[in-house]
């Protein structure tokens, strides 16, 4: 479909009708995740334990809460940055400026916790409240993209993102219609996929290790491995944070429900889905197979972060001497392509990476529930369809030489079987 402005992007995610499907399907998910991970069976495929009512599901107080949270992330945003870094080239070539201060966001976050919790702050008493804060994340994300879309009408063509301008105000909606929406130097997309989300995941988590703790006299080794592996995971996100600047969110999506609802409700309720079956299924664990699991995460780790950055430190400087020697083939666009090194191995060796990470952090909950597994389930899907998208936008910009990218290294995410 032609859209009205000009944009001749082909339509993702099936269309209207899918995007309208996934409106729908993903709340519904996250409220499922959130009933089956508390009931005893903890069956992902079996219906919900019961259906709450709404007198269950809305309370001001977590949506005060939620605000709350909002509000100080916020704040904490516009702290002075110890470095302020360019983004990628736009269409009318300017670059955006972007605060690097995430990292010291965490710390603070955790400094005020701390304080808090030391004068009495009930933190155990978070995980009774996630059904209701699991709702009022998912109507501020709701409200939120609405007021984006109404933003986005007013927008100077350049500021729209090539793919959610289609005509079509479900799709739109779902997909985005501005590419960096922002009110003076405050950047709505880039604040909400780092911030209010991956440091609530982590103060969840936190939440449950210590109500497990209230209840079972200490946390259990399985809770400690969850914690201490997504701590690390959000940990690492914070401190590179400058290398979000190249992801595809940034550079290619608007930011509309998808990305809305992805970050402030779909990450910190469902990706702390482990640490939430624990605190209700409790999984005895012992050294040896914590080892073993230790070390996978590590091998995931280390192919993650290796991948972005030798990606990263590329992009920002070819004659880096850390990547200088790397084979790379030439583009008609002037960017080089990397055919050695971790980019040498297949065509998304970071993806492979977080998938391994995935896999660690299931395994502590044990091998009798495919509930704590929902999250590498979801996840292999999203990478695969997200591989999917890349792999059509790379082809656009790269052409032949994307042609011949894909020929010297065949294998997109699994070397050998994908
Ligand atoms: N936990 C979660 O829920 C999620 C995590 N992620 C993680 O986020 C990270 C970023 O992912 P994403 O934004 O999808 O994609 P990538 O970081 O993989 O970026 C893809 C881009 O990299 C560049 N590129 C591709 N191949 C090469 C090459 N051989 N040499 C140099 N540049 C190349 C291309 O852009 P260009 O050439 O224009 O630079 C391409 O568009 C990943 O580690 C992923 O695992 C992603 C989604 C969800
Ligand atoms: C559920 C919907 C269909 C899609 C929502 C997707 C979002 C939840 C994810 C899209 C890309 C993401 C990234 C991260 C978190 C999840 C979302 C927002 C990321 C911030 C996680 C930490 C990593 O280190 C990263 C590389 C910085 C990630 C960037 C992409």
């Amino acid at each position: 479909m032609a859209s009205p402005q000009g944009s001749r992007a082909p339509l993702e995610f099936g269309g209207p009708l899918g995007a309208a499907a996934l409106m729908l399907l993903l709340p519904v998910t996250m409220f499922h995740l959130l009933l089956v991970a508390r009931s005893g069976p903890a069956r992902l495929l079996g219906p919900p334990p019961y259906l709450p009512g709404l007198e269950e599901l809305w309370s001001p107080w977590a949506l005060l809460l939620c605000l709350t949270w909002l509000g100080l992330q916020a704040a904490l945003y516009l702290l002075p940055a110890r470095k302020v870094a360019e983004g990628q080239e736009l269409k009318d070539k300017s670059r955006l400026r972007y605060p690097i201060n995430g990292f010291q966001a965490l710390m603070l976050t955790a400094l005020l916790v701390g304080l808090g919790v030391s004068a009495g702050l009930p933190l155990s008493a978070l995980p009774e409240m996630l059904l209701p804060l699991a709702f009022a994340a998912t109507l501020t994300a709701f409200i939120f993209s609405l007021l984006l879309y109404l933003k986005a009408l007013v927008a100077p063509a350049s500021a729209r993102a090539p793919g959610g301008n289609s005509g079509n105000l479900i799709y739109d909606f779902f997909l985005g219609r501005e590419l960096n929406p922002r009110i003076c130097s405050f950047d709505f997309k880039y604040f909400c996929e780092l911030r209010p989300g991956l440091i609530g995941w982590v103060l969840i988590n936190l939440a449950l290790l210590m109500q497990e703790a209230e209840l079972r006299g200490s946390p259990s080794l399985a809770m400690w491995l969850v914690n201490g592996f997504q701590l690390l995971y959000v940990g690492d996100a914070l401190w590179y944070e400058e290398a979000v600047l190249t992801t595809m969110d940034i550079i290619h999506d608007g930011f509309g429900f998808m990305l809305a609802f992805g970050d402030l409700a779909w990450v910190p309720f469902t990706y702390s889905l482990q640490a939430q079956f624990l605190l209700y299924h409790p999984q005895p664990l012992g050294w040896p197979l914590a080892s073993f699991i230790c070390l996978i995460n590590a091998v995931g780790y280390y192919i993650f972060r290796g991948a972005n950055s030798q990606k990263n430190t590329f992009r920002k400087n070819p004659s880096d001497p850390r990547v200088a020697d790397l084979e790379t083939i030439s583009t008609a666009t002037g960017r080089r392509l990397l055919v050695s090194g971790w980019w040498g191995m297949v065509r998304h060796p970071n993806y492979l990476g977080d998938l391994i990470m995935a896999l660690a952090w299931s395994l502590p909950c044990g091998v009798f529930h495919l509930l704590p597994y929902f999250y590498l389930l979801y996840f292999t899907a999203l990478l695969v369809h997200r591989e999917d998208r890349d792999e059509r936008q790379c082809l656009q910009k790269y052409g032949l030489a994307w042609h011949e990218y894909c020929r010297r290294v065949p294998y997109r995410i699994v070397p050998y079987v994908y």
